[in-house]
């Protein structure tokens, strides 16, 4: 994606509005230019002709329709640019969110929750400003200021006098392309430690129950204000930048005022202008100052956002790592064996291989066991078969298809698979659990928990299947969670299910009740157990054992126990641990 894209793609929808708002700017601020000069009349006649009555109501009347006419084109332009300013950020945020679902998992490891927040709300909210605040003054501005300039040339105001009141404001545009640059830098540095502060609070928040346990909160309270603390100074560099900025135009304006207070005074004095030209000069003057001082204002704002929008494109130009190559097909898994061949695999970053030379037939309807010690590989093994990491070319087969060159829709549609901490939302048991299908009716959602063992829990809740979880609901025992993952993972019944380590939080007994039911309702189903305890996998058709990233031993639970190695040893000191207990 382009630099300055989303703004690009957005003022291509939206111009038409603005261009409504811009006109009725141009039209407030053309007949606000008539005040001076209505005045600067007004002045003559009174010199003239002396006060009366009359005279007062025609120009009152006058003076009334001017301001009431700015008022509300005014009115209306700004709420057109600030509705297309909120329509901005609506967009924008939907844009982002939608795509940040379709990246990758290395992304994620990359930016944290926190970070990826402020960019959604903070960058987003930069950019609404200048585009809605920005343009609304800059539109303003910009019009009053050619209107008074126009408005002065044709005033009858010689025009050396003219030229000498606004010498100081040429200085203006040497001005912006000094401080702009410095505006922006100091600008990108705030909104940085902005997404350093959401990112630590996060954290922080999340992991409020182990500072607690460890009585740590000091420590953590320090490394908070050390992020806050970092704002404020950056803040404190771009206010003092800024501010000088911003007072350096309208002071501009006053020596321009000044100037034309003095030299046209010192004229109307000696007889060369008259009092009616002096006064309206000097309101000209006065009327160019509150556009200057806005235009500093909104450079100020531009320079500001254009860190935030470069940040933003920067985001939307994110490829995931994950591409769909465009011979992808959908394929029914029914009835494939998978083939892993060769499958040798190294993180993005990492220094060394996390899966060394895998070669594995799984036929189809085999349960296959997979042990090993943790860091061994069993997860990065699972991610690979899930595409959430791309396994090299030729490596992963389900029958003669490269797992390349299935879609990601269908490739995932058919795997049921359930992890050792399965994320649940704070929405209903339920939804939770037919979150794969909404629209599962109670008794499927009902079935599946039995087989996951947690019906009886749900039941014995105030509002059971629609008891709410999370923040706003009941709080799951780390074993319930779990069990609810596993019915989530269940009620999809999905030609391969992965366990992945599901059942490590829950009780020897109500283990083997969730194996023997596994057992029975995956007949004929490929079915992956990935697990520490041998009781969860010695039922399956193969096991393998998982060393550093290779496969160290493989067979039926019988052979492996009855010879010397790793299977073996790993039986005896759960065997031991169990006799014990
Ligand atoms: N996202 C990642 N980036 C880099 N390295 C990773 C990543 N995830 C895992 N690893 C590394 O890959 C290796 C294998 O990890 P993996 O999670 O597959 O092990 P595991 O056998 O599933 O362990 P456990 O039994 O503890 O779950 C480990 O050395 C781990 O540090």
């Amino acid at each position: 994606m382009k630099k300055g894209r989303i703004l690009v793609d957005f003022l291509r929808q939206s111009w038409p509005l603005y261009a409504v708002a811009v006109l009725l700017h141009v039209a407030s601020s053309i007949i606000q230019v008539f005040f001076p000069q209505v005045l600067g009349r007004f002045t003559d006649a009174l010199q003239n002709n002396g006060l009366s009555s009359g005279l007062i109501q025609e120009y009152s009347l006058l003076l009334l329709a001017i301001g009431a006419s700015y008022v509300v084109l005014a009115c209306v332009a700004q709420f057109l640019i600030m509705y297309i300013g909120r329509r901005f950020e609506r967009l924008t945020r939907s844009k982002l969110f939608m795509h940040f679902t379709g990246l990758s998992e290395r992304f994620y490891s990359k930016n944290g929750v926190g970070k990826l927040l402020s960019y959604v709300v903070n960058d987003v909210t930069g950019v609404r400003e200048s585009i809605s605040m920005g343009v609304n003054q800059t539109a303003s501005a910009v019009t009053l200021f050619f209107a008074v300039v126009t408005m002065m040339l044709y005033s009858g105001i010689p025009l050396f006098l003219l030229a000498s009141s606004i010498v100081p404001l040429l200085l203006i545009p040497f001005i912006v392309t000094r401080f702009g640059p410095v505006i922006m830098q100091r600008s990108k540095k705030v909104q940085a430690s902005l997404a350093t502060m959401t990112e630590s609070a996060e954290e922080q928040f999340g992991g409020i129950r182990v500072t607690k346990k460890f009585a740590v909160e000091s420590v953590m309270n320090e490394r908070f204000f050390t992020t806050v603390e970092q704002i404020k100074d950056n803040q404190l560099r771009l206010v003092r930048v800024s501010s000088i900025f911003q007072a350096i135009i309208p002071f501009l304006g006053a020596l321009s005022l000044i100037i034309a207070i003095s030299l046209g005074g010192y004229l109307t004095v000696n007889g060369e202008l008259s009092l009616g030209h002096f006064v309206a000069l000097t309101l000209y003057i006065r009327m160019l100052m509150n556009p200057l001082q806005q235009i500093g204002t909104v450079i100020n704002t531009m320079q500001r956002s254009r860190a935030s929008l470069e940040r933003l494109n920067e985001l939307l130009s994110e490829t995931p790592d994950i591409q769909e190559s465009k011979a992808a097909a959908s394929l029914d898994f029914q009835g494939k064996s998978i083939h892993i061949a060769g499958l040798s695999f190294t993180y993005p970053g990492a220094r060394g291989a996390a899966l060394r030379d895998i070669r594995l037939d799984i036929r189809p309807g085999m349960t296959i066991g997979i042990v090993g010690a943790t860091g061994s590989g069993k997860t990065t093994l699972m991610k690979l078969l899930l595409r959430t990491y791309e396994a090299p070319k030729g490596t992963i087969l389900f029958d003669e298809t490269d797992i390349r060159d299935i879609t990601l829709e269908s490739l995932r549609s058919q795997i049921g698979y359930v992890p050792q901490d399965g994320f649940l939302f704070s929405t209903s048991i339920r939804d939770n659990i037919a979150f794969s299908d909404r629209g599962r009716e109670l008794n499927a959602v009902e079935e599946s928990a039995r087989q996951a063992q947690i019906f009886e829990s749900i039941m014995a809740f105030p509002e059971q299947f629609e008891t709410k979880l999370g923040e706003r609901g009941v709080t799951l025992s780390g074993g319930q969670r779990q069990r609810t993952s596993l019915a989530r993972g269940f009620i999809k019944q999905a030609p391969l299910m992965i366990l992945d380590d599901s059942v490590s939080a829950v009780d020897a007994v109500t283990e083997t009740a969730i194996m023997n039911t596994v057992r029975s309702m995956r007949k004929g189903k490929t079915t992956i157990i990935v697990a520490h305890r041998i009781s969860a996998i010695k039922h399956a058709d193969q096991i393998i054992v998982m060393k550093e990233g290779t496969i160290a031993q493989q067979g039926t639970h019988a052979e492996l126990s009855a010879k010397p190695g790793l299977y073996a040893s790993l039986c005896a000191i759960q065997e031991e641990g169990e006799a014990d207990g």
